[in-house]
């Protein structure tokens, strides 16, 4: 089976925690019939899931999603899912009529978890997902971030982003994930406020820890000097730190993975989930937006 077939099915990569209560440690498989096309009719995408327990015992599930027909049957992807969590679903159906359709920015320094804990909230919010680096390769006919800013340098990729930015925020119902550099042009402010911002405020040995671990060339910014990895990801990142991190502070909410781990009881933040970050940036929005809502108005104003 061609790839061009493998990238149209739709599957489904977030599962319903709900499909695992009760059932003992082991697999599940989850079929779902591909109805999108009629002439993949006959496909049934399968994907089969089971605990991850090198990743995280508690509720990282590992998927492998294939595709068959009558004759074949092909891996279209192998990962990790996160299953929706009660507290998570509790803590979403929450925030919801707080947010009254206001878009939610994740902004934070690179590898931050913005994709990561963005797409997770969106899904469980039942709002759409956008990637900021993903929309300006898009505008730029696929270039790779990398590839732009080699081309093209780093101020021409930042019109871009304002540029993303600027059409995002005339939209409602959405989870953007901005790049890690969005933070530093005010007209980009101006853009996100529009929404709510949050900030995922990482320590930076556990940024370096995951860079390292899936190397830097996808973010152009960190991979040119010599060393191992973690180290050359972690003086990469402390010079932008202070270039930048005092501008991140402008977020409506901070989610600091520091405060969620001692919370919880963790003694190192790489123990947290997507889903216990999520949770805690939903908390975090729903409390900067109660303030929001209780300020007062001067008198002269009424
Ligand atoms: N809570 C987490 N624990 C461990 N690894 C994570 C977590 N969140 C994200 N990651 C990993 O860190 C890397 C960067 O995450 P990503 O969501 O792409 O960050 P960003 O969008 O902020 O650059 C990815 O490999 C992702 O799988
Ligand atoms: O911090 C930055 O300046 C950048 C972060 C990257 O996005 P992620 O934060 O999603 O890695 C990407 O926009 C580009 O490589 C520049």
């Amino acid at each position: 089976m061609e790839g061009a077939i493998a990238q149209r099915v739709q599957y489904p990569t977030w599962v319903d925690c709900r499909k695992f209560e009760g059932k003992p440690l082991g697999s599940l498989r989850y079929s779902q019939r591909v109805k999108e096309e009629k002439r993949f009719r006959g496909l049934v995408a399968l994907a089969h899931l089971q605990p991850d327990r090198r990743y995280d015992q508690r509720r990282s599930v590992s998927s492998e999603v294939s595709c068959s027909d009558n004759n074949s049957s092909v891996l279209l992807e192998a990962g990790r899912v996160h299953p929706f969590d009660k507290d998570l679903i509790l803590k979403a159906k929450e925030v919801i009529p707080y947010l009254n359709g206001r878009s939610m920015y994740l902004v934070g320094m690179m590898g931050s978890g913005k994709t990561t804990v963005g797409k997770l909230m969106s899904k469980v919010l039942g709002y759409s997902f956008f990637d900021c680096d993903t929309l300006i390769e898009q505008a730029m006919n696929g270039a790779s971030v990398a590839e732009i800013f080699e081309h093209h340098g780093e101020s021409f990729f930042r019109g871009k982003e304002t540029d993303a930015l600027k059409k995002l925020s005339s939209m409602y119902h959405v989870v953007v994930s901005t790049g890690g550099g969005a933070v530093i042009r005010p007209i980009n402010w101006k853009y996100m406020n529009k929404g709510v911002s949050i900030w995922l405020d990482v320590p930076l040995e556990a940024l370096a820890h995951r860079i390292a671990a899936v190397g830097t060339d996808s973010r152009p910014l960190l991979h040119d000097e010599s060393g191992d990895a973690y180290t050359v990801a972690f003086k990469r990142l402390s010079t932008i730190w202070d270039e930048r991190g005092e501008a991140y502070t402008n977020a409506n909410a901070r989610v600091s993975l520091e405060n969620i781990a001692v919370k919880l009881g963790y003694k190192d933040v790489s123990d947290l989930t997507p889903t216990e970050i999520a949770i805690e940036a939903f908390e975090q929005v729903q409390s900067f937006l109660e303030k929001e809502e209780t300020v007062e108005i001067p008198d002269g104003d009424l």
